[in-house]
């Protein structure tokens, strides 16, 4: 049972989130914070860029090890560094400590595009796109094996997470099980979603060239074949059948072409 721990730690790739994660969850549940590069930082009295021009990644992570050593009894959310996995010592603590521990768990494309927007990680300078794939394929599965929990992210605010975590402490065994289960199934809700909109912007960009061309909105017969062509794709699927792609892309159909009617005034 993850049941209001003592110390909670929050691993993951760089960007997934630990740090902003960490400091709602203690937002939300009234609890103490600490992060584990932000300690680091503080017993160097360098940055973490710093730290790893003047000691290197080796020298970054002995200071790493040490933090970790000290925090894992810290009474409250701990956010640890993306390459906390990268030495045995750290997984041994890890998987040692009486700690509950996180998984917050993403995708490559998402982090990466937040990383580059931030472009302060030491690690993100010198490694190149295949690099990080490889990293993100070798930590993950050390993620998984000292996580308590894991958490899906995407397409999640910070807010959500959090409360998705705070949830956690209240539940039992078998509750777990399922919330596991629901932390994926509405990572996908949330990605269903931005893809609709997303495929809004482009009915928007299609009622403007309607508009220049002075075409009708409704295209009865692009209207079949878009069906067509889904239930051929899918043909081979349990899951998608006709009717729910006859359901799902009645609903697009119809919103796509109120907007078309809304901007086009008919
Ligand atoms: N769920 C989210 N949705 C959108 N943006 C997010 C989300 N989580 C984090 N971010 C943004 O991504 C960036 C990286 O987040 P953060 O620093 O918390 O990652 P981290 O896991 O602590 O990384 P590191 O391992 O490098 O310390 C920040 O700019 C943050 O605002
Ligand atoms: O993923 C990593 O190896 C790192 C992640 C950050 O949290 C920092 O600890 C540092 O930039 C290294
Ligand atoms: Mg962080």
């Amino acid at each position: 049972m993850i049941k209001e721990p003592k110390t909670l730690m929050l691993v993951g790739f760089m960007g997934a989130g630990k740090t902003t994660v960490g400091r709602e969850i203690a937002r939300q549940h009234q609890s103490l914070f600490i992060d584990v590069d932000s300690e680091i930082e503080r017993l160097a009295n360098q940055s973490i860029a710093e730290i790893f021009v003047a000691r290197g990644e080796a020298g970054f992570r002995e200071l790493e090890t040490q933090v970790l050593s000290e925090v894992q009894t810290f009474n409250g959310i701990v956010a640890t560094g993306g390459g906390v996995v990268e030495r045995s010592e750290n997984l041994a603590i890890l998987e040692q400590s009486p700690a509950t521990v996180i998984y917050l768990h993403g995708n490559l494309e998402s982090t990466i595009s937040r990383l580059l927007l931030e472009g302060q990680r030491p690690l993100l300078q010198e490694k190149s796109a295949v690099d990080f794939f490889n990293l993100w394929q070798q930590r993950d599965p050390k993620y998984q094996r000292i996580a308590n929990f894991t958490v899906e992210t995407v397409g999640k605010t910070p807010e959500r997470i959090a409360a998705e975590i705070v949830a956690l402490f209240s539940s039992n065994e078998d509750e777990l099980a399922l919330l596991q289960l629901r932390s994926e199934i509405d990572a996908f809700d949330r990605q269903i979603f931005q893809l609709i909109e997303k495929r809004m912007q482009v009915v928007s960009s299609v009622a403007q060239y309607k508009k220049k061309f002075d075409m009708k909105t409704v295209q009865q017969p692009r209207m079949l074949k878009m069906r067509e062509l889904l239930k051929y794709d899918f043909e081979d699927s349990k899951d998608i059948t006709d009717e729910m792609i006859d359901q799902i892309m009645s609903i697009l159909t119809t919103s796509a072409i109120n907007k078309e009617n809304e901007q086009l005034k008919r």
